[in-house]
Parts: structure tokens; sequence; C-alpha cells
């Protein structure tokens, strides 16, 4: 459900590892195009995707029949979406979601949102989250991920369902850990993309990385999360591609502020879909609620919803208090 960047190219991995799919486009026109050409031309014109793919913008077509539907449609549109959808989910189908975001308000997961519109079990509900930049896997680069849920036999269903000579999914029951671990990981690159764009070396960018999974196993202990889970792929995997690759939304994003750029020309250059913008406010709002201080995610969301200047942002982390580093990745020492 979804025919953005992700959308189109996991339905070539699920294609691939033989499953046939029904991708669901919101614009007929896609659909139309996809259906006609075996190509996305929004996204991936060049990029030819298997027979097993047709695609459709009636989402009861899509999901008629479907035992698996993957959920690939910006994190803030999401509950709006499956209003409309549930009705046509097959009572036993599995729900991935392949979503990286917070809802804003609720402070609420991508399964959150999903078990709470859907009235769906936890047990049907997984996520997959990893290093996986949807242009180097439409072009086949090998890659691996994680598909969590709290049933073990789903994930292992899923994992199966996904596994490419290209794409190699990792089964975790961390539900929690796997979701902050991809959400919070946009966040961190918007903040790395400043960095790059104000000049800055890799003293600074590995500083960011470091303290920017510092605050993430933060949050996800505090909310029940596996600490192993952010040394993983869907954590430090997922964290380093996004910081470091120029494919990144949320990294040209950043880099475009630090650049001196608005919110508004940003947007421009980035034009699909970069999470952090709107989640560095929900992330933020989740940890004042419990409890978490996240420093970096707090001077993005500054910066991007507050006019802060990235160089004061810079000013303000530098002059914090000093502390040990172990206390500091704990969840109970900020
Ligand atoms: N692109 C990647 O490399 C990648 C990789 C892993 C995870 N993700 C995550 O996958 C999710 C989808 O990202 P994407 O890259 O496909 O984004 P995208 O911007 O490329 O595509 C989003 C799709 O959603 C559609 N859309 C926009 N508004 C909508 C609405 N109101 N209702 C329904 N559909 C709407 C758009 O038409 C588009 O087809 C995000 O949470 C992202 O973080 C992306
Ligand atoms: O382009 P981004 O910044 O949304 O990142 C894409 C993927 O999440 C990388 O794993």
């Amino acid at each position: 459900m979804g025919a953005g960047s992700w959308g189109t190219v996991f339905a070539k991995i699920l294609a691939d590892a033989g499953t046939p799919v029904t991708v669901w486009a919101r614009r007929a026109e896609v659909a139309e195009a996809i259906n006609a050409t075996h190509r996305n031309p929004d996204y991936f014109p060049d990029i030819e995707l298997p027979g097993l793919v047709s695609a459709t913008d009636d989402a009861a077509v899509a999901l008629q029949g479907a035992d698996l539907v993957v959920l690939s449609v910006p994190s803030q549109t999401l509950r709006g979406n499956l209003a409309v959808w549930k009705e046509h989910l097959e009572p036993v189908a599995t729900l991935l979601s392949l979503m990286k975001g917070i809802e804003l308000g609720s402070t609420e997961r991508m399964t959150e949102v999903i078990a709470e519109v859907t009235g769906a079990a936890e047990s049907r509900i997984a996520v997959l989250s990893g290093p996986n930049l949807a242009r180097e896997i439409a072009e086949e680069q090998p890659t691996a991920s994680v598909v969590a849920c709290v049933d073990h036999g789903r994930a292992v269903d899923v994992q199966k369902a996904v596994t490419t000579s290209y794409f190699r999914p990792y089964t975790n029951t961390d539900v929690v850990g796997c979701e902050l671990g991809g959400a919070v990981k946009n966040v961190i690159a918007l903040a790395y993309g400043m960095a790059a764009g104000m000049g800055m070396g890799d003293n600074t960018k590995a500083t960011i990385i470091t303290r920017g999974l510092a605050e993430t196993t933060r949050l996800g202990v505090r909310l029940g999360a596996d600490p192993t889970t952010f040394a993983g792929l869907a954590g430090l995997g997922d964290l380093v591609a996004t910081c470091s690759s120029p494919l990144s939304r949320n990294h040209t994003f950043g880099e475009q502020l630090g650049l001196g750029a608005t919110l508004e020309e940003a947007a421009r250059v980035t034009k699909q879909t970069a999470e952090g913008v709107k989640s560095c406010r929900s992330i933020t709002d989740l940890a004042r609620k419990v409890g978490v201080e996240m420093p970096i995610c707090d001077a993005v969301e500054r910066v991007c919803h507050e006019g802060l200047d990235p160089r004061a942002a810079v000013a303000e982390l530098m002059g914090r208090e000093t502390k040990p580093e172990i206390d500091s990745l704990r969840s109970d020492n900020d």
C-alpha cells in the first residue's frame, strides 16, 4: 500500500522472492504506468519491475485476498489511510509496516497506530527496518534488514517471503526497538546533514552518530526495548547508512538547512518524504512524556520548527554539562 520510493522497491523484492504483488498507488496514472511499462516513472524510471508486480489505484482490489499487507505511506497519513482501508483487510492478514516515523499528537509508533485503527492483535503486526536505501536495493546491491514481530513464527514467515539474492532479512521479536531505531535515526540524520552542510568533518559526524545512538537507546530502553537491538541493523546499521548517504532524504534535508536553506527550500530539494522533519517533534514529545533527555533530537526540533540557527544549536550542544560516558548510555541517566 503505497507506490512511492520504498513501496515500489519492496514490491520488487517480494516478486523476486516469488510472491505475486498488487501495488496500491494513490494516483491512477502511476498504477496504469506500472501495468503498462513495468516501471514506476515517478521514482525509478530506469528499473524494470518483475512480471509478478501489478498495480491498482483501488485499495479494495489491492487488499482482496492479500495475506501479507505491506504499508508504505508517510507516517503522518497512515491513520487516515487505514481508516478507509480496514474494512477491506483479510481477517488473518499479516500487517507489515515499512514506515519510519512517530505519529504527531499521539506520539504512537506505526505498529501502535495499526493496532489501534484495525483492531488487529499484536501477533499479526510486524515491522521491517534496517539500512535500506531504496535506490541501492532497486539496483540489487546486497543489503540486510530486520523483520520484527512479537510472534517469532510470523516474523519467520515474512522473512521467507522477502529473502532474495540481494536482500537478507533477520528476525527480531523487539518491535519497539526496531521501530524506534528506524524513526529516531531520521532525526539524527538531519543533524548529521546539518553538520555536513556547515562544513564540519568526520570527528563531528562520528560524534553525532555515537551520541545519537546513545539517546535513541536511552529512549528505547525506557520504553521497554532490548538495548542489543540498537547495536543491530535497525539501530546502528540504519543510523550509519542514513546519516552518511547522499541518497537519504533526511541527510539531504539537513544538509540544506546547514547550508542556510529554509524548511520550504529544503523540502523543494528533497521532494520525497523526509520523515524526521515531522517526527523530530513527536519524538521529543514522547521523550518528554517518559522523562528521557534527547539533546540532539531536541536541537533538530528547534532548528526545524522554532527557527533556531544550526550553529547556535551546535554551541548549545557543546555547552551542555559534562558527564561520564557510561552513565549517559543508561536510560536512567541522561
Ligand atoms: N525510500 C527509502 O529508501 C525508504 C527505506 C526504508 C523505509 N522508508 C520509509 O518508508 C515510508 C515511505 O517512504 P517512501 O520513501 O516510499 O516515501 P515517498 O515519499 O517516496 O512515497 C510516499 C508515497 O505515499 C504517497 N502518499 C503521500 N501522501 C499520501 C496520503 N495522504 N495518503 C496515501 N498515500 C500518500 C505518495 O504518493 C507516495 O507514493 C517512510 O516512512 C520512510 O521513512 C523509506
Ligand atoms: O531517505 P531516508 O532518509 O528516508 O532514508 C531511507 C531509509 O530509511 C534508509 O534506511
